[in-house]
């Protein structure tokens, strides 16, 4: 059997487009423009590369893209009064502070520094109870996106057993939420979890969100599970060059599983999709108007 190939990227760009259209209608009938910041400490070149295609993305939805780049050095107070300029700038609807940081900055202070209703990652530790308790809230765009990708393939996921591998703030614990909220049985593995093959041999939904390049083996997949590889992880070639490949050994797991997402062109795209309609959905909200479905 050969898995089905989750195309993230087409999907991503279904979406964007759809979210172009309702920046257009707001525009228009509100006279409003979706904005988003994006705020870079140093110069990670992966980094550098992620800014770049969030802020070409968000320009071709119709929003306005503001960057911040600030020098590795920054320290605490000059990074938490850009944020403060921001929660108070009318053109501002979402701000996203790309982690992780430099290590004299303390993240969960700069991210608790960020408005509410403008964290646009969802990481704001009142986003992230309201999301616990299943309540409406910005939801991180990595889990959300995995999310919309695997309803599309398997519609309800009711009483499935899902397992994901990454207890992270950003991925892990958010994905954890979002399956519960659909009623699958979750399992929440990482790197103290006991014969981890034998964990994830039990999932229908296996979510792969480690940072260890192709670690997950096709022998630890059960036949036919639905496989979402989050992991993005830059490897060196044999040609000098370098080549990205996800935390799922992606040629041995097609073998077996039922649909798995490719890297790239899986999760990642599906991540700036969401962040898109985040900050379409945190405008709607700024303006008093409706939330838009998509
Ligand atoms: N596609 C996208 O849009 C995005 C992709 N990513 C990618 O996803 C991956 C994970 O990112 P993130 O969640 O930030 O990572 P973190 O480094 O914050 O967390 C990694 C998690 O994996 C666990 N882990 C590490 N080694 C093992 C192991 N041998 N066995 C089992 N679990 C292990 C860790 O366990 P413990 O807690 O015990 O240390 C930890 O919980 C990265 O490759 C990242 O680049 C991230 C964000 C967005
Ligand atoms: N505050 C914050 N929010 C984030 O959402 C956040 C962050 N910090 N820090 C870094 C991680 C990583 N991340 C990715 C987004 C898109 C791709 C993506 O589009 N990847 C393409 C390939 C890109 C390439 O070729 O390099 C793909 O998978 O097809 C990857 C990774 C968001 N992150």
């Amino acid at each position: 059997m050969t898995a089905k190939v989750i195309d993230g990227k087409a999907f991503a760009a279904g979406l964007r487009e759809k979210i172009g259209g309702e920046v257009a209608r707001l525009r228009e009938e509100h006279g409003v423009v979706p904005g988003l910041a994006v705020v870079l400490v140093g110069e990670d070149p992966a980094s550098q590369v992620y800014v770049r295609s969030k802020g070409r993305q968000t320009v071709e939805a119709g929003m306005e893209s503001f960057e911040y780049r600030l020098p590795a050095e920054t320290d605490q107070e000059t990074l938490v009064t850009l944020i403060r300029d921001l929660n108070s700038d009318p053109k501002v609807h979402g701000i996203l502070v790309q982690l992780p940081l430099p290590d004299q900055l303390d993240e969960a202070l700069v991210i608790a520094e960020i408005s509410p209703d403008k964290d646009v990652d969802g990481f704001h530790v009142s986003n992230v109870g309201l999301l616990n308790t299943g309540q409406a809230s910005m939801v991180p765009c990595t889990p959300l996106g995995s999310l919309m990708l695997l309803k599309d393939q398997l519609g309800d996921l009711s009483g499935l057993e899902a397992v994901v591998v990454g207890r992270s703030n950003i991925v892990g614990k958010p994905m954890v939420q979002l399956l519960l909220g659909e009623n699958c049985t979750v399992t929440l593995a990482h790197s103290r979890t006991k014969d981890l093959p034998a964990v994830t041999r039990r999932a229908d939904i296996l979510v792969a969100a480690v940072g260890r390049p192709e670690m997950i083996k096709g022998d630890w997949i059960k036949p036919g599970a639905t496989v979402i590889d989050v992991g993005i992880n830059r490897i060196p070639t044999t040609d000098g060059k370098s080549r990205l490949v996800g935390d799922v050994d992606y040629a041995a797991a097609a073998a077996v599983a039922g649909a798995i997402t490719p890297v790239p062109g899986g999760v990642g795209p599906m991540t700036i999709a969401c962040l898109l309609a985040n900050t379409l959905t945190a405008c709607c909200r700024q303006n008093d108007l409706p939330d838009v479905r998509l």
